[in-house]
């Protein structure tokens, strides 16, 4: 019983096989540095072809060697957690803390009701005492439908809640339950009480659908809750006061479930809104939940999901508290990051959205670094230092003396929803630390990341739990553009973080270990991939049509360390994709979305930064929608590539595919029909050959989608028509030019 006393709270495991890695890693180093060797020491001279292509390359070549460097941190020494649960409850389940949840939706159209409700159930039903759970909703789109959606839910709760404990129901959303019954022959629950609840959600589904399909809520339920009136005032999605209702407050006959147990409180937030008021996006919504819950539970704890994001594990709560709690090292801990995880993934991942190897590679080794960085999601805090507490080594919170604060005990509801919306008018920041050393930070594209770094550079470390059963399953998006939109986001964001106040190349120095500034440069400095990568998809390919080699001859020696670091580099990426959980055709194309994004959304990330830079634009956030029509999942599910639309990104993708193209047709033409040495072309230009080559097996969805393809998801007739007049006219002159 003493041993039991003390146990830890959770348990940190060491990968194996590192020794290998190193060994591995540093062959290539090897094999690197010659190339860096080669390109210098054969630069041609003046007369020689070719002498600024070759420049360009040793620049390329020069910074992704370097770039390679920067990954090496996370594999150094990755850690694998273990929570101890049972531990967890002997020792502190009278006095475990109050957890705050905060669910951020922006958008009715692309985030549906329906879907916000599912999460926010989810969350409602974690294994947790109930008296202890406050759920947040911030609708930033203020929208009535989804307050509807809301109201409806906290009624459906009453009957869930329950249903959930009862049957040890998981996944707790319910749309997700009913599905994984439809699949499986045993739901846990008899057929009866199965049923009950199932055509009571229907009910309410429908309900909720036929609201948003109108674009209205019924007028008998608008009368019957004082809730609506609050929309007497509004005036549009950006220009509103403060719409806020404690829909369950947790202590009156009315926030009793079923079966008379207390029920979560349930808050709907939407703060106020003025079209000349910068609202700060979801960072700004967090800010306003952080006070506005202050003000009514003032939860130790505070989880944060996006809408889509629901609990898929009802356990994670208190696998999370077993990190904050653990008596020896809970005391640095400042938030536990579990990883995105999705529920529409297909099979070959088409667009690479599940970003598995950041999971299960990356992020354990960012816990030994000190710590994964935030992602805006399925995280959980503790709120004083989001609140912008400082570390130190006296810091020692003791959970015994469990407080009940926060004033909803107290107050009337009234009055406490009163001075909520003082706390989330637009107005309420002005002249405060609000976004800079208080809350969520504002002016980044990537909130969650500056955040998180901002609160390492306090001294605070993070932990990385990735729980067998996922913890949640979100919506990744599911066609091209969405997918390269989202990636510029990221990318702006982390370029960014990259010349912010908080850098981790300059000013993190000292508060964060090196490994941990190596890090998040690895990802702050994705933009700067995209001139090399256009550089090394354009050039080498131009200076093939024109039959000038770039790269040594197969039958040279300096071939060997280029071969060396292609053939190991990519066998060393795909065992870790397949390690990681992916398939062979996952890893091309996660490969191709590789190539996508860094010569669309990183180039466009990057000049809308600069212009940013110098206030000639102005910060947005573009929401990912979470719908689909019909016929474009239908295409998602077979994996075909949905392109749609005419926007840029696209056109220069289709440029870039038809260049290759036709830079490899044309040097093949020009073998058959000119040259006499034949096969020649295959010693002396082998790697431009392969790279082309290459290229143009990774473009065949585009080019499919270009000339083959007749349904909607196709590129359109004008992307085709522009792409080819642009990669004509590029290899004519570059042909034309001497
Ligand atoms: O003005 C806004 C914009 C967005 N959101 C919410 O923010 C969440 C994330 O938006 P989404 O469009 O789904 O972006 P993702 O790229 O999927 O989100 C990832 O990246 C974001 C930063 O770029 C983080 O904020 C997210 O937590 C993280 O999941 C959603 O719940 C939105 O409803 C708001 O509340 N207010
Ligand atoms: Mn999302």
């Amino acid at each position: 019983m003493a041993e039991e006393k003390c146990a830890p709270l959770f348990e940190t495991k060491r990968a194996k096989g590192r020794l290998f890695y190193k060994v591995f890693s540093l062959s290539l180093f090897v094999a690197i540095c010659f190339i860096w060797v080669f390109r210098v020491s054969h630069i041609p001279r003046e007369s020689e072809d070719g002498k600024w292509g070759w420049i360009g390359l040793l620049c390329a070549e020069l910074w992704f060697g370097l770039y390679w460097l920067l990954r090496h941190p996370f594999r150094w020494n990755p850690l694998f957690r273990e929570p101890f649960r049972h531990r967890l409850s002997q020792r502190y389940e009278k006095v475990l803390p109050k957890v705050d949840i905060f669910v951020c939706t922006a958008d009715p159209g692309i985030e549906p009701a329906v879907m916000v409700i599912n999460t926010v159930l989810s969350v409602m039903a974690y294994e947790y005492p109930t008296e202890k759970l406050s759920v947040y909703l911030s609708d930033d789109a203020a929208s009535d439908i989804t307050f509807y959606a809301l109201l409806e839910a906290s009624i459906f709760a009453k009957q869930w809640l329950p249903f959930c404990r009862k049957f040890k129901v998981d996944p707790t959303s319910p749309a997700a339950y009913f599905k994984t019954i439809v699949s499986s022959t045993h739901p846990n629950a008899p057929a009866k009480e199965f049923h009950t609840i199932k055509k009571l959600y229907q009910d309410m589904e429908s309900r909720i659908e036929n609201a948003a399909n109108m674009g209205r809520v019924p007028e008998e339920v608008h009368s019957k809750h004082k809730g609506f009136s609050q929309w007497d005032s509004y005036s549009s999605r950006s220009d509103h006061d403060t719409i806020i209702q404690i829909l369950l407050d947790g202590k009156d006959s009315s926030a009793k479930d079923v079966d008379g147990n207390v029920m979560p409180i349930l808050v709907y937030l939407a703060r106020e809104k003025r079209p000349h008021v910068a609202h700060n996006f979801k960072a700004g919504a967090m800010n306003s939940l952080i006070r506005v819950s202050s003000m009514i539970s003032n939860g130790d704890i505070i989880l944060n999901v996006d809408c889509d994001m629901y609990s898929n594990n009802s356990q994670s709560l208190r696998d999370a508290l077993c990190f904050f709690m653990d008596e020896d090292k809970g005391q640095e801990i400042a938030f536990v990051q579990t990883p995105q995880c999705f529920e529409n993934i297909t099979k070959n991942d088409l667009y690479g959205g599940s970003l598995q190897v950041i999971y299960e590679v990356d992020f354990p080794g960012l816990d030994s670094l000190g710590g994964p960085l935030y992602i805006g999601t399925g995280c959980f805090h503790r709120r004083e230092i989001l609140c912008g507490k400082k570390f130190n080594d006296q810091y020692k919170k003791d959970w015994n003396e469990y407080k009940n604060t926060g004033l909803l005990k107290e107050a009337s509801l009234h009055e406490l929803e009163e001075k909520s919306k003082a706390l989330a008018s637009c107005t309420f920041e002005k002249n405060t630390l609000w976004g800079k050393e208080m809350g969520l930070q504002y002016g980044c594209s990537v909130e969650d990341v500056i955040t998180g770094l901002s609160i390492k550079c306090r001294g605070w470390k993070s932990v990385y739990y990735n729980p067998q059963r996922k913890a949640f399953l979100g919506v990744a998006p599911n066609t091209l553009p969405q997918a390269l939109v989202q990636h510029k986001r990221w990318s702006e964001g982390g370029f960014q973080v990259l010349l912010s106040k908080h850098s981790p190349a300059w000013y993190a120095y000292g508060f964060i270990s090196p490994g941990l500034q190596m890090a998040y440069c690895y990802y702050n400095l994705w933009v700067f991939l995209s001139w090399p990568t256009l550089y090394c998809c354009i050039i080498p390919s131009l200076y093939l049509l024109k039959g000038i080699p770039l790269f040594p001859q197969m039958s040279s020696p300096w071939f060997i360390p280029f071969a060396y670091v292609m053939l190991g580099d990519s066998s060393y990426c795909l065992m870790e994709f397949l390690w990681s959980g992916g398939t062979v055709k996952g890893w091309w194309n996660d490969l191709r979305l590789c190539l996508y994004k860094r010569t669309t959304s990183y180039l466009f990330a990057f000049v809308d930064t600069i212009f940013k830079f110098f206030g000639f634009s102005e910060s947005t956030f573009i929401v990912s929608s979470k719908v689909a029509e019909e016929k474009v999942s239908q295409r998602y599910e077979k994996e075909i590539m949905e392109f749609g639309n005419s926007s840029p990104m696209l056109t220069l993708l289709a440029t870039l595919a038809l260049l290759n193209l036709f830079c490899l047709l044309g040097m093949l033409l020009k073998q058959v029909f000119i040259n006499e040495d034949g096969l020649r072309i295959f010693d002396t230009m082998a790697l431009q050959v392969l790279l082309s080559g290459v290229l143009v097996l990774i473009n065949v969805p585009v080019y499919q989608g270009l000339f083959l393809r007749k349904d909607k998801g196709r590129l359109p007739i004008s992307v085709a028509a522009k792409s080819t007049a642009l990669a004509l006219t590029a290899c004519l002159l570059f042909i034309s030019i001497s």
